[in-house]
């Protein structure tokens, strides 16, 4: 099925779209390894995403997000590797996505985000004050409001919960056969 063996396939968008959930089945499927940015930062930083953002803020957080995501970029040229929901739209990881590898923007509607956040977003330091799912989602409609510049450039588009591992090699597969 896979036609090229090496390749860099990246997962964007909001969070709660199912990027690690999806990156995970989509490595196994295509034979590659998987990676998850936040959890390298994780690795390498030796706290949780949460402990980060409150120790030292949400600039140098970026700042991790960035090298991280360069080094993961150098060491693989074979990986699906699903970022963070804030990965494309700072210090131009947009360009180094686009440049290197096939970049899937994950589309779900602020609705479905908000059922599957309603209950996680305390380890998401950005919606963790959003407890009320009011609040949460008009926190998740202006995030996505600013996003979604940079979401709207990655070259393939999978919308709302149809999004699966065959939807996503199909889409590839016409993507990659025209061009
Ligand atoms: N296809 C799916 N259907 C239902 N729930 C899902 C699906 N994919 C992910 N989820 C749930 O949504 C939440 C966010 O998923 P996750 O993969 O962590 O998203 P992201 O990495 O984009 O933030 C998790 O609780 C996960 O179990
Ligand atoms: O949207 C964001 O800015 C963030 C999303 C998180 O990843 P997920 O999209 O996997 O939740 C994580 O990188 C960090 O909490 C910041
Ligand atoms: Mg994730």
């Amino acid at each position: 099925m896979p036609t090229l063996k090496k390749m860099r396939l990246y997962l964007i968008g909001m969070p709660g779209a199912g990027k690690t959930t999806l990156g995970r089945a989509l490595a196994v499927a295509y034979g590659l390894p998987f990676r998850d940015l936040d959890e390298e930062i994780v690795r390498r930083e030796g706290r949780n995403i949460a402990d980060i953002f409150a120790a030292e803020g949400e600039a140098y957080f970026r700042e991790r997000e960035a090298a991280v995501l360069r080094e993961v970029v150098r060491e693989l040229p074979g990986v699906v590797l699903a970022t963070g929901g804030g990965t494309p739209c700072f210090h131009q990881n947009l360009e180094v996505l686009l440049e290197t590898g096939y970049t899937l923007y994950l589309e779900m509607p602020v609705s479905e985000l908000v059922r599957r956040l309603e209950r996680g977003a305390a380890s998401r330091p950005l919606l963790a004050q959003a407890a009320d799912p009011g609040v949460l989602e008009a926190r998740l409609y202006e995030t996505l409001a600013a996003r979604q510049q940079f979401y709207s450039r990655a070259p393939l588009r999978c919308i709302g919960t149809a999004c699966s591992v065959g939807a996503v090699q199909r889409l590839l597969s016409r993507y990659q056969a025209s061009g």
